[in-house]
């Protein structure tokens, strides 16, 4: 039981971060992108892993950067220069890891022959391509409102 609690814990976290900081819907968004896409490329396992790995890292420290942010705002409201650099920081631990993302994503994703691939998959199926279309209008809402945001709109929605 407590060990289902401290999922729930560890859950609500995720969640609270999800709704409220716009850069880590921006990387859950990335991240299921490239795990759909991961279909069309030669994938071996370590590939797999150093994928998982890169995707854990980004959002890892994307985590403890809003930890660091929330807890900065609690203990100093105005002009700090120590928040600053931990600000700072914490914002630099995310940049580290998103670069780094991007460098295994380009080892691992740089085939060509896929590219091409997906280019004749998406052009000889106009449905899928209407997917694509439509699920990426649907990510930038997601991205932009969040989950709160777009629940409010539609309550809005209904009240008119
Ligand atoms: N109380 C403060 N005292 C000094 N500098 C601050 C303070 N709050 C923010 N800063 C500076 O402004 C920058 C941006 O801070 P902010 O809290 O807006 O984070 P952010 O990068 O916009 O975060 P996110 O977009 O991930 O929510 C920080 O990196 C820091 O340099």
């Amino acid at each position: 039981m407590r060990l289902f609690k401290s999922f729930k814990y560890a859950f609500r976290g995720i969640v609270y971060c999800v709704n409220n900081e716009r850069n880590m819907r921006i990387h859950t968004v990335a991240a299921l992108y490239v795990f759909v896409f991961s279909l069309f490329f030669e994938m071996s396992r370590t590939s797999y892993a150093a994928i998982f790995l890169a995707v854990a890292m980004v959002m890892a420290a994307e985590l403890f950067n809003t930890v660091a942010e929330e807890l900065c705002d609690m203990s100093a409201a105005s002009f700090n220069p120590v928040v600053r650099i931990v600000k700072d920081m914490a914002a630099g631990a995310v940049l580290v890891c998103a670069v780094f993302a991007v460098a295994v994503g380009i080892c691992v994703f740089w085939q060509p022959a896929a590219f091409l691939q997906i280019f004749q998959f998406f052009t000889s199926k106009p449905l899928m391509l209407l997917a694509l279309a439509v699920s990426l209008v649907i990510s930038i809402v997601f991205i932009i409102s969040g989950p709160t945001g777009i629940r409010d709109r539609i309550r809005r929605k209904r009240e008119e």
